[in-house]
């Protein structure tokens, strides 16, 4: 069966920025303590949800490299299922255009969106909070993908405090190598042990990525992406664990130009920043269809 809001009708899993990014201590079990703001970007993969009476889960088109069982939307859609007793069951296809490992967090924004979606599609009734919950468990990110507000984040990154930051256009560049997070953050010289900040030092008081440094030693193509994008603008950062570097403009003119200069030598967009999700939107435009 297929229901209003299945084929055909996509639902967007943003990107994400981390702005910036603070290690300020580790738990017991190892997971490190961050400061960081998230800002979503519209550069988005494309989910659509095919809903059935049967139960079962599977993926249209699975991701090169990526069993089905470990997909990030596999597994939200059967903890869905485990959380609720619900016996609908989909088929999911995605449309990615998030470079894989890049620190724009595709996976979890993947999960988040399959939460979301399939909360409504299935008529489960979760509330955000639960959802927010439940996406914790799948990846630390998933939490502020679901809640599809712009946020200063703390713990691993399940507190979140909404943000109204600016909106500027973003220059994204993909280096053509892949981030082991786990790498990063078992690095003996990354510093992890930060005082923490305040909402309000950022950005003033404080900007930076605590992996950079660590990232641009171990990983070549990330420092040249670095230091050829810091060529067109003052602040060019690295996102979460990385391997995207993104710098702000403050059109999308300059920003296009900066991209210009660049393009053929570097996978690279041109995308704005929300505050928004356009997830949120998408919920609303469905559940306004739906009464
Ligand atoms: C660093 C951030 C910032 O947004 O983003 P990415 O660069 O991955 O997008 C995230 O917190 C990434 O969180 P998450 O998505 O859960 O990371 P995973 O890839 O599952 O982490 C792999 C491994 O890194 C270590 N890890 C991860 C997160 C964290 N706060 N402390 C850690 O020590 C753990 O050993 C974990 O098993
Ligand atoms: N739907 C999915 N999309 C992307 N990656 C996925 C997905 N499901 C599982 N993964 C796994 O999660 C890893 C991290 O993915 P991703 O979120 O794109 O990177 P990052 O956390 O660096 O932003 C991938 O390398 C892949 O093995």
């Amino acid at each position: 069966m297929s229901v209003v809001g299945g084929n055909g009708a996509a639902w967007p899993a943003p990107g994400k920025l981390n702005l910036m990014l603070r290690i300020v201590g580790q738990r017991p079990d190892g997971y490190h303590l961050l400061q960081t703001v998230f800002q979503f970007i519209d550069l988005c993969d494309w989910l659509s949800f095919d809903v059935n009476d049967h139960g079962a889960v599977a993926l249209a088109n699975p991701l090169p490299g990526v069993p089905a069982e470990e997909d990030l939307t596999v597994r939200a859609a059967r903890l869905l299922q485990a959380e609720t007793g619900c016996g609908k069951g989909v088929t999911i296809s995605v449309d990615k255009r998030l470079p894989m490992g890049g620190g724009l967090g595709g996976g979890s924004s993947d999960a988040a969106t399959t939460l979301v979606a399939l909360n409504h599609l299935w008529g489960l009734g979760l509330d955000a909070g639960r959802l927010q919950a439940l996406g914790l468990g799948l990846g630390a990110d998933v939490p502020v993908f679901v809640n599809g507000v712009a946020a200063w984040a703390e713990g691993v990154g399940e507190v979140l405090t909404p943000m109204n930051l600016p909106e500027p256009w973003f220059v994204v560049m993909a280096p053509d190598c892949h981030v082991a997070t786990g790498k990063v953050f078992s690095a003996p010289n990354l510093t992890r042990n930060r005082v923490p900040i305040k909402i309000e030092d950022f950005p003033a008081l404080w900007q930076g990525n605590d992996c950079l440094e660590i990232v641009s030693q171990m990983y070549p193509p990330v420092k040249a992406a670095l230091d050829e994008l810091g060529a067109f603008s003052e602040g060019a950062k690295l996102t979460g664990t990385g391997a995207c570097v993104f710098a702000a403009f403050g059109s999308e003119s300059v920003a296009e130009e900066a991209a210009r200069a660049l393009r053929g030598r570097w996978r690279l967009w041109v995308t704005k920043g929300l505050n928004r999700s356009p997830l949120l939107a998408r919920l609303s435009e469905r559940q306004g269809l739906e009464v």
